[in-house]
Order: C-alpha cells, then sequence, then structure tokens
C-alpha cells in the first residue's frame, strides 16, 4: 500500500486523512491552520505544518501527494511540490478539475498527475468535521484524458490507479472523466445548487421572524449548503464561470418562463411538471439496474475503455493488482 502525503487539513483533506489511515496506509497531513493540525495531532494523526518538510518526505517515500486545498491555494502549494516533489505521483480533491489540470501542466509538469473530486461534503469545515466515513457509498471522479496530441500524453495511467486506490479504500466507486466533462456536469449538480441555495436563503431571510417560524423541510433541505463556508464556495463557482454561466442561463430561462405563464395564465403546470418528470428520471438512472464490468490497466486500450465506461455513467469499485471491476447501467 503506498503512502499518502495530504496537504490540507480540512473537512475533505482530513477526511482523506483519516480514511487513509484506517485503510492501514502510512499517511501524514499538512496544513498551514495550526488549529486544524493540532486536532489532528490531538486525534493521534501524524500532521505538522511544515510543508516543506512533507513533502521532502512524500519525495523519499515515493507516496501519493493529495492536494486537499481550496482552489485559490493550489498554485502556491503546487510551487512546492514542484520544488520538493518534482516527480511525485500527485491528486487532488478540488472541485473543478481544468483549471488544476492546467495548473499542474504549468507548475509542476514533471508530476505523474490524475486530479480526483470525491462527490461528498458537508455545510461543516475544519479537522473537527472530518470523518473516515465521509466517502463511503460516494462517487469519486478521477480524471482521464485523451493525449492532447502527438507529443503530449494522455493521462498516467499508474496516477489513475493510485487516485483510484485511495478512493476505494475510502469506501467511494471511482467515474473517469475529463477534466472539461467533469466541470460542465458539476456545474449543473453541484455548483448551481449552491447559488440557488444562496438565493433562496436571501428570499426566506427577507419575510423576517415570521418566515424563520414558518420555515420546515423545503426551505431546510433547499439551503442547507447555503450555511457553507462562503470562501470554498465562491472559490468553486467562481473557478468554474466558464461552465457555470450557461447552466446559470439555462436555470434563469426556466424561471422567467415560469414567470412569463404565472403572470399570463396563473398556470405553472409546465415547469411544475417536468420538475418532476426530470426528477423521477434522475432517480431511475440513479437505481437502474447494472452489468458487472472488468478492465485491466495494462490493456493498450485501457484508457480508451476507461474513457467510454466514464461517459455512460459506469464506475469502478475496486482493484486487483491493475484489474478493475465495475458496474455499467
Ligand atoms: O453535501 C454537501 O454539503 C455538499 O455541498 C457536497 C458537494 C455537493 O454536492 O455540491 C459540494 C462540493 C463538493 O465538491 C462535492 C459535493
Amino acid at each position: 500500500m503506498r503512502d499518502v502525503c495530504v496537504i490540507g487539513l480540512g473537512l475533505i483533506g482530513g477526511s482523506v486523512l483519516r480514511a487513509a489511515a484506517a485503510a492501514g496506509r502510512t499517511c501524514w497531513g499538512v496544513s498551514d491552520s495550526q488549529t486544524d493540525v493540532d486536532s489532528a495531532v490531538a486525534d493521534g494523526y501524524d500532521a505538522a505544518t511544515d510543508l516543506a518538510h512533507a513533502l521532502d518526505r512524500a519525495a523519499e517515500a515515493d507516496a501519493l501527494v493529495v492536494l486537499a486545498v481550496p482552489l485559490t491555494a493550489v498554485d502556491e502549494v503546487l510551487r512546492a511540490v514542484g520544488e520538493h516533489a518534482p516527480n511525485c505521483l500527485l491528486t487532488d480533491v478540488t472541485s473543478v478539475k481544468a483549471p488544476v489540470r492546467d495548473a499542474v501542466a504549468r507548475l509542476t509538469p514533471h508530476t505523474r498527475y490524475a486530479g480526483g473530486h470525491p462527490m461528498a461534503g458537508t455545510a461543516e469545515s475544519g479537522w473537527k468535521s472530518a470523518t473516515a466515513s465521509l466517502f463511503d457509498g460516494a462517487t469519486w471522479v478521477v480524471c482521464a484524458e485523451e493525449p492532447a496530441g502527438d507529443d503530449e500524453p494522455g493521462t498516467d495511467l499508474i496516477a489513475w490507479r493510485e487516485a483510484a486506490a485511495l478512493a476505494f479504500d475510502a469506501g467511494a466507486h471511482v467515474i473517469a472523466l475529463p477534466a472539461l466533462a467533469h466541470d460542465g456536469t458539476v456545474a449543473r449538480t453541484s455548483h448551481l445548487p449552491h447559488l440557488l441555495a444562496a438565493v433562496l436563503a436571501n428570499v426566506a431571510a427577507g419575510g423576517g421572524p415570521l418566515a424563520a417560524a414558518l420555515a420546515a423541510g423545503s426551505l431546510r433541505d433547499g439551503t442547507r449548503v447555503a450555511g457553507s463556508r462562503p470562501e470554498l464556495v465562491r472559490a468553486m463557482t467562481e473557478g468554474n464561470r466558464g461552465a457555470l454561466l450557461p447552466v446559470l442561463d439555462e436555470a434563469l430561462g426556466l424561471l422567467g418562463a415560469a414567470r412569463g405563464s404565472l403572470a399570463s395564465t396563473g398556470g405553472l403546470a409546465a415547469t411544475i411538471d417536468a420538475g418532476h418528470d426530470a426528477v423521477t428520471t434522475l432517480t431511475r438512472q440513479q437505481e437502474a439496474p447494472r452489468t458487472p464490468v472488468k478492465l485491466d490497466l495494462r490493456a493498450p486500450d485501457a484508457l480508451d475503455g476507461l474513457l467510454s465506461l466514464g461517459e455512460r455513467g459506469g464506475w469502478f469499485t475496486a482493484i486487483d493488482g491493475d484489474v478493475l471491476t465495475g458496474e455499467v447501467a
């Protein structure tokens, strides 16, 4: 089992460190937050604030380095990776993938990198809210890219395998996607919901103490993530601007149509019926029976196999040596 060095000990990084340790790996964490480091050490984990030392140790142990810092801190940390562990195996857990992929190519071109994104979280933050079970049953994207040109290799499959193995250790299943496909999809499923939650919370709070007294399940479910740390939500939504803008236009178009129809005919059937059908379809897709698949990462067409399965929403649940097992609907 490969050693793991986790940079950033907040909710996600802390949960990765806990899960890796629970799986029996040697792992250490580093954070610029003395509070998170003190809490991790008090809980019995190997953690410190010295990034250079943590990376030197990673280089020596040929460890997997996991970047779990906010998007806004990625460049600075990558510069340190380039200095102290320039050839390391690298993954990350940030919620936007194309900018991180490009920053890695620019700042640490010799690392063996496969970007990652576990689709799990809570509105809490910091080491204190991290748990080893946060990713249990979650989907964890591990990015894979076709070669960009004749001298531009595609994703390093050793890095992909190591990032996937970490996700499996955390109880997640892994889907392989190109960074842009990931960013376009999470704009719909994560970043728009965060923005709408903020809008909804604002509108509800406009109703004052009476709104607070009457608010029940629907408002609670719709606004839960509005309580997340604002700088993290800003980093992921603003960091995915290119993909979020057209999705926001789509949402505004639907809201505009609903408003127009309510004002002119008094009816909301088109919007509400379509929403009901859409949620039924999403649930049916999530619950569709799946058939088992196997993929050998040593096969010459392994990258194509990963990508064609990912495109269809198929995922992997385990790895044995280089052989992945998974399922697809
Ligand atoms: O459940 C939550 O609290 C989350 O916000 C988790 C959530 C999301 O579903 O949008 C948010 C950001 C992560 O990058 C992945 C998942």
